[in-house]
């Protein structure tokens, strides 16, 4: 994942911009940047390292001038977490000057990288995904020019010729100079992206036009006062003029909505709506469905008490808990000042953080058979610390569930999971994992469970589930690709 805002006001949008992206830090802790746009065209670019509220000073914020803007927090999936030259946005000065922020991975970077140098003559001076994305969407762009103006149709039709070139998930806004700003999603719609709108104001001294925003997720909009248009569709891009003019056009030959299960299980913020649906109530469904799997894989009486692990499972252990009138704990006191384990890069950083973002309060565990729920089990770095901590606690025994079933696929579309051997239930059976992490009983949701809690009662017909049941909504994606994406990442 990663978050992305864009912004195009009736005045400065650059704290507007910041105050979303404090909004988005969950989706990505490892770099942040902002560009904003003046009327001449020049564009203010500020990136760095870190979270939000240490990369952005107020010389820095001072600087960002212009009514137009977008912004980015980073969680890496393609090249390195920890180089700057790689935080977003990029940076192009052809045709015109486009700045550029993704959400996503691409899946056939080596073949674009190979284009762009033969075919397009582009330099890339990084291995990001999203430095191949901007230039290919420049080089696209070049190619539509043919007078002085560029007007919406022929952006349509260079982001039409992106969608053909490039495979993987995208969902990316780029500011081009002097012209505006564009939003568009990869035909399977599986990273985010929702537009919203606030209605024309009277300024003094200026004409008053439309203010839009397009973000990762819907608590940005209701946040800032705008209200919701729509998801932007799958493949659709949408095209919002420096006078506030909106044009959206289908850009994709099939777009099919597929999006990424893992938003909804536990990217996502929980007081988010993706695609028309509830994360929160997504994670209630989630819970409600394992509370039978685990009445089914338990002996009566095993449980006394259901502890969530803070943050994400919180939804999930509540309906648990519920569904099978045993009592709802908090036995982990979390650091509000550790961010988000998971999506920290490397492992050493990973496991250490846990111990320090997590305190089990013996109270809670001592002489009591607990079940702690999480929202899922990926590399295993938080189940097996939190298990032993509930076992040095006092616990007489530790039953673990997981809301989400095993991960045993990499997630190519915009997660860190790329080697399949760090996957704990990769290759592994339930007993094999349960062993590993040190639990009683392990208990994952049904993959149909989870399918069945984000998508009853909407309108989804599809869902990206890859991790899980190992297709792939773009396509095959060769074991050759894979092993390629293991060998050149950080883990
Ligand atoms: O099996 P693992 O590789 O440890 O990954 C899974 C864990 O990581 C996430 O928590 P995280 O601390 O990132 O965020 P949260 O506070 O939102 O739950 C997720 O909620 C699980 O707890
Ligand atoms: N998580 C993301 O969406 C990452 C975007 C891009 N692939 C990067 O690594 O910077
Ligand atoms: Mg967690």
């Amino acid at each position: 994942m990663c978050g992305i805002v864009g912004m195009a006001g009736q005045g400065p949008v650059n704290q507007e911009i910041y105050d979303a992206l404090l909004l988005l830090q969950h989706r990505g802790q490892d770099s942040t940047g902002m560009a904003t746009a003046e009327s001449s065209g020049v564009f203010h670019i500020h990136k760095a390292r870190g979270q939000v509220r240490e990369a952005f000073r107020t010389r820095d914020m001072r600087a960002l001038l212009g009514d137009i803007g977008l912004g980015h927090v980073r969680y890496a999936t393609k090249g390195t977490a920890s180089n700057e030259e790689e935080a977003q946005p990029f940076y192009v000065n052809a045709p015109y000057g486009i700045v550029l922020v993704h959400n996503g991975n691409l899946t056939n970077t080596r073949e674009l990288t190979q284009e762009l140098f033969s075919k397009d003559r582009r330099h890339l001076n990084t291995s990001s995904d999203t430095e191949l994305l901007v230039n290919i969407l420049g080089s696209e762009l070049q190619s539509e020019i043919a007078g002085p103006d560029l007007d919406p149709e022929q952006v349509f039709r260079a982001v039409g010729r992106v969608h053909e070139r490039v495979e993987g998930s995208y969902a990316s806004i780029a500011l081009i100079a002097g012209y505006g700003l564009l939003a568009f999603r990869d035909p399977f719609g599986i990273r985010p992206l929702i537009l919203g709108k606030r209605p024309a104001a009277q300024v003094p001294g200026g004409e008053p036009r439309d203010e839009w925003i397009v973000a990762s997720e819907s608590l940005v909009l209701e946040n800032a006062g705008f209200e919701v248009v729509r998801d932007i569709e799958p493949g659709e891009a949408v095209f919002i003029a420096l006078d506030g003019t909106m044009h959206a056009r289908q850009c994709a030959t099939n777009p099919t909505l597929a999006p990424c299960s893992f938003e909804y299980v536990y990217l996502a913020r929980p007081d988010s709506v993706m695609n028309g649906v509830s994360v929160y109530e997504t994670r209630l469904r989630m819970g409600e469905r394992l509370a039978d799997t685990v009445a089914k894989y338990t002996p009566a009486g095993a449980i006394d008490v259901v502890m969530p692990i803070p943050d994400s499972a919180r939804p999930a252990a509540m309906q648990v808990a519920r569904k099978l009138g045993i009592e709802y704990r908090e036995g982990f006191y979390k650091n509000r000042y550790v961010g988000r384990t998971f999506i920290m890069p490397g492992q050493a950083v990973r496991k250490k953080s846990v111990r320090q973002k997590l305190n089990a309060m013996s109270t809670e565990f001592q002489g009591k058979n607990v079940l702690l729920v999480d929202d899922s089990i990926v590399r295993g770095t938080t189940s097996r610390e939190i298990i032993q901590m509930a076992r040095d606690a006092g616990a007489l025994s530790v039953t673990f569930a997981s809301a989400a079933p095993p991960v045993r696929f990499p997630h190519v579309y915009g997660i860190n999971m790329p080697s399949r051997h760090e996957l704990v239930a990769h290759g592994r059976t339930i007993p094999e994992i349960a062993e590993e992490l040190g639990c009683d009983y392990l208990v994952y949701q049904e993959v149909e469970d989870l399918k069945a809690a984000i998508m009853e009662g909407t309108d989804l017909v599809d869902l990206d589930m890859s991790c899980f049941d190992g297709r792939y909504v773009t396509g095959t994606v060769s074991e050759e690709y894979l092993a390629w994406v293991e060998g050149s990442q950080e883990s």
